[in-house]
């Protein structure tokens, strides 16, 4: 069977379009799925699958068994290499996800060793002496030890992984010069344990990495060394395998959905907001039961022309603790990703067909309501975070970015609007 060239298991959605957007660099046709496609046929004809998973915060027992499930259906379509994506951030907590789903997925995959290279040296995520940094800090002084789901609060992946694994976790010092031709890293590689933290702190590191693992049956990390797995298989096809670009749809009006709260969502939605039409969903008002959907779809209703708009539940750390404590952290989530995922399948039936998503639980939430089962992947906007058309009728072109993903101009530069485009607000 021709199968896939690589097929990726990641471990929420957003991170997925990521891994995705990183392969497609490659030239690849990559498809990624949410969940496993009821419509296999959906993904033929591709490079590389990807099988979205929200499986980052949930039980570990059911994480290994939804990954394992994803790995299987992949072998089913021909898969022989196989990649678990997670975050960057390395975002786990005692119990898992990382260890157990990669424990999971060697066993029923039958492999004796994995590596677990989480750098991304691009988004600012490096590995040095099995520390995880994020720009210049440690991880666990870069903000992510207050992440509310999984606060990481040590930085050395060495103990973090074994801290949530049951085989040895051992360190791979980045390749040397030359350590990748004469074979010395892969035998670095393979006198190490069975769970093998490689350090990488920029480009060249994961191109070593990648040239020595690529045929490695089971390869996990962050989405920046799938991009070089990818880039070493493509090299290896006939050029006339290599696949043409593939255009992601420019027409059709767009509009800007966020759900995401992080540092960098808040500055970019503060940007987009300086001359574009935008409205504030009223989280406290919509806990309290009061009609926020419908006068938000009123809203909506009211905006002129092909103009570009953005609805936003975004808000600042202490506006966000009120709330909280107020309403309950997670009812209060809910309430929100119900809000915008209702109002992402209204704009779709108002007839928008560009939807640019901030946060990877209010894009999981809008996916779903939108019934979409995949979509292909198309150019990167930004690192990490490509344009993506659904498969299904009508197609919808999506850009769904992991909060903390993308520069200040992101959302202008997803739409493709210039600065003063077209009238600024209020004039
Ligand atoms: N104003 C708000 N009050 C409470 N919760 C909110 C608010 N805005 C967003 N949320 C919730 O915060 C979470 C943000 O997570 P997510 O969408 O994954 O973003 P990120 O990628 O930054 O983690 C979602 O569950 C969302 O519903
Ligand atoms: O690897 C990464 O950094 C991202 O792909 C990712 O997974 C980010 O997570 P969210 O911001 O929670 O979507």
């Amino acid at each position: 069977m021709n199968g896939p060239l690589i097929g990726c298991i990641a471990d929420d959605f957003t991170g997925a379009t990521d891994v995705a957007g990183l392969m497609r660099r490659s030239g690849m046709r990559v498809v990624q799925c949410f969940g496993i496609p009821q419509t296999p046929s959906l993904v033929d004809g591709f490079d590389a699958v990807v099988v979205a998973l929200k499986s980052r915060s949930i039980d570990a027992d059911l994480a290994c068994q939804q990954s394992c499930d994803a790995a299987k259906w992949l072998q089913s379509i021909g898969t022989q290499r196989f990649f678990f994506k997670y975050c960057s951030t390395f975002d786990s907590t005692p119990a898992g996800n990382i260890g157990p789903v990669a424990e999971a997925l060697m066993d029923c995959l039958d492999v004796p060793q994995t590596i677990f290279c989480p750098s991304f040296p691009e988004n600012g995520r490096t590995v040095y002496q099995g520390h995880l940094f994020v720009g210049g800090s440690l991880l666990s002084e870069s903000g992510m030890q207050h992440h509310p789901l999984n606060p990481m609060t040590d930085a050395n992946l060495v103990r973090v992984l074994a801290g949530q694994s049951k085989q040895p976790v051992s360190l791979v010092t980045a390749p040397r010069d030359g350590e990748v031709s004469d074979g010395t890293f892969a035998r670095r590689l393979a006198d190490a344990g069975p769970l093998v933290i490689t350090d990488a702190i920029d480009n060249d590191d994961l191109a070593g990495i990648a040239t020595t693992v690529a045929d490695h049956r089971l390869v996990t990390g962050g989405s920046a060394i799938a991009g070089f797995i990818a880039q070493v298989l493509q090299d290896r096809r006939e050029p006339t395998s290599v696949t043409a670009d593939i255009p992601i749809p420019s027409n059709g009006r767009s509009a800007v959905l966020a759900g995401s709260c992080s540092q960098a969502t808040q500055a970019q939605v503060q940007e987009f907001v300086r001359d574009h039409p935008a409205l504030t969903l009223d989280v406290e008002r919509a806990c309290r039961g009061e009609d926020v959907l419908g006068e938000a779809k009123r809203w909506v209703d009211d905006q002129s022309g092909d103009r570009p708009f953005l609805i936003s539940s975004t808000v600042d750390p202490e506006s966000l603790a009120r709330i909280h404590a107020g309403h309950g952290r997670s009812e209060a989530a809910a309430v929100v990703e119900s809000l915008l995922s209702e109002l992402g399948f209204y704009l779709v039936q108002q007839g928008i067909r560009r939807l640019v998503v901030a946060g990877g639980e209010t894009s999981g939430a809008i996916v779903e309501r939108l019934g979409v089962e995949a979509i292909r992947i198309g150019d990167e906007i930004a690192p990490g975070v490509p344009w993506t058309e659904s498969l299904g009728s009508p197609p919808i072109a999506l850009a769904l970015k992991s909060g903390n993903f993308g520069s200040t101009t992101f959302f202008r530069t997803a739409i493709g609007a210039s600065l003063a485009d077209p009238t600024p607000q209020g004039e």
